[in-house]
């Protein structure tokens, strides 16, 4: 009988090009995304090599990570400006298709390639980015690679690659209202910890991830770098194909009815075995706020910040006490009583017009409290920004006291002008909390997006669910 083959397998399979004595792999690479910050060397190494990129066409780029939120021309750093003109410059000179800063279609490279039909089932995508996972909720074999790695991807379009092991993490069971991807993969994480899926891939699937739109599974596939895994991916579907139908990459016509036929075979086969299976059941799960400064320090909204002296572990004990230290928070503290200064509302995570949806269904004609310094909306794309327009979303984030802003990474990584202040405490809808993200001395709590809107209303965190 034929070994029953996972997604992950399936994928790996359909790319091998030689197999080496020692284990590695060399995988053929469909798609490469391209941004500014880890780029420039990549695109200096071909010149010195005197070397072309070889499929322009698999390329496709955009600046997302420095780029202004506020006026599109005022970049006051000096290095971003560069890194800024160096992509549009190698771009031009490389040939490769670059979504500039004028262009309604920019915005960060995990919203926007999807969005365009870049990133399409059963590919091998590759950036200069951890959250390039992200993809894998199209059913592809997703993820980040090195500044050395994007050189010899552009140069042969292969990489050398060692297969992971596979983990699969079922969410079986009914979300209560207000709770969502963001906060399955946040619970997730709280669970396995941030090495939980070290060395491996994760699969999403059950109940709960088949009826899951395409964007709350790709909030879900770009956490799972956070909960260490290497990609995350989730099986095609009819829910996949009609993502996907219509976008100006995808096929057409009768080349569309030979994929949408090869796309379905993109799923685990019933049976096939992985290295470490585990099962969710949503229904208890409450909206989740991270407390701490590492994605798995990560509670209900329902709890209390917990007390470092009652960790049995004394190195956790230790790594609890400069959390709460660097984070301002005392033990025992509710949640719910944790108060915000400012509210950021996008990153490739959550920056999606469903994101932007759900936040904007926390308005109900209140306001951001006058406690708030600042609330930020900060659409993923152009074309999610113009469609939130449409929606009149933007009309009701700007009554309510939010700031509307065009798109980029902005305050999910202190890279532009958009950070936290020393001291300033942040709900974001990003996927990263370390000492320092979003600002020298900034404080993050990760939430969700209806989350971080019912936050910047209250002036603290709330029940959603009440
Ligand atoms: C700048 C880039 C290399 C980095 C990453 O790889 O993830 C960034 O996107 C991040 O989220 O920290
Ligand atoms: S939005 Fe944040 S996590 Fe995503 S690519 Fe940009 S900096 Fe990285």
């Amino acid at each position: 009988m034929m070994k029953k083959k996972t997604l992950y397998d399936k994928l790996w399979n359909d790319h091998l090009i030689h197999q080496a004595d020692d284990g590695s792999t060399l995988i053929y690479i469909d798609r490469q995304l391209i941004h500014e910050v880890t780029s420039p060397q990549a695109f200096e190494g071909l010149r010195l090599a005197g070397r072309k990129v070889w499929r322009i066409a698999a390329n496709l780029a955009s600046p997302d990570h420095n780029v202004p939120t506020l006026d599109r021309h005022i970049i006051s750093d000096p290095e971003s400006r560069a890194q800024l003109a160096t992509l549009d410059a190698n771009c031009a000179e490389f040939g490769v298709t670059e979504f500039r800063l004028d262009d309604v279609r920019q915005g960060i490279l995990h919203v926007l390639s999807p969005e365009q039909g870049g990133s399409l089932p059963g590919m091998t995508i590759v950036c200069g980015d951890s959250h390039t996972s992200t993809h894998g909720a199209l059913g592809c074999l997703a993820f980040g690679i090195g500044t050395s790695e994007v050189e010899h991807a552009m140069a042969t379009q292969t990489l050398w690659l060692q297969k992971a092991k596979t983990m699969r993490v079922s969410f079986d069971g009914t979300l209560s209202p207000g709770v969502s991807a963001k906060d399955l993969a946040l619970h997730l994480i709280g669970q396995i910890g941030t090495a939980g899926g070290t060395g491996h891939v994760i699969e999403f699937n059950g109940p709960v991830v088949r009826k899951m739109s395409i964007e709350g599974r790709m909030t879900l596939c770009n956490m799972a770098i956070e909960a260490g895994a290497r990609s995350g991916m989730v099986a095609v579907d009819e829910i996949t194909l009609n993502y996907v139908k219509g976008r100006p990459y995808a096929p057409q016509g009768e080349l569309w009815e030979a994929a949408c036929y090869d796309w379905l075979q993109l799923r685990s086969d019933e049976g096939a075995t992985f290295d470490r299976d585990i099962r969710i059941d949503v229904s208890t799960i409450a909206p989740q706020v991270t407390w701490g400064t590492s994605p798995e320090m990560v509670l209900s909204i329902a709890e209390r910040v917990p007390d470092p002296a009652q960790q049995v572990d004394q190195v956790q004990r230790a790594a609890y006490q400069r959390a709460l230290d660097y984070m301002g928070l005392r033990a025992g503290v509710p949640v719910s009583e944790i108060t915000v200064d400012r509210v950021f509302i996008g990153s490739c995570t959550n920056s999606r017009i469903e994101d932007l949806r759900s936040a904007a269904a926390q308005i109900k004609g209140r306001k951001v409290a006058s406690s708030v310094v600042e609330a930020l909306v900060v659409p993923g794309s152009g074309l999610v920004k113009a469609q939130a327009e449409k929606e009149g979303l933007d009309q009701l984030f700007i009554a309510a006291g939010f700031q509307w802003r065009e798109p980029g990474c902005s305050m999910c990584l202190g890279m532009n002008a958009d950070q936290l202040r020393p001291g300033e405490r942040c709900a974001s809808t990003s996927n990263r909390n370390f000492e320092g993200r979003q600002g020298a001395g900034g404080r993050t709590h990760l939430v969700s997006p209806a989350m971080a809107a019912a936050a910047a209303i209250a002036g603290h965190f709330v029940d959603i669910r009440e």
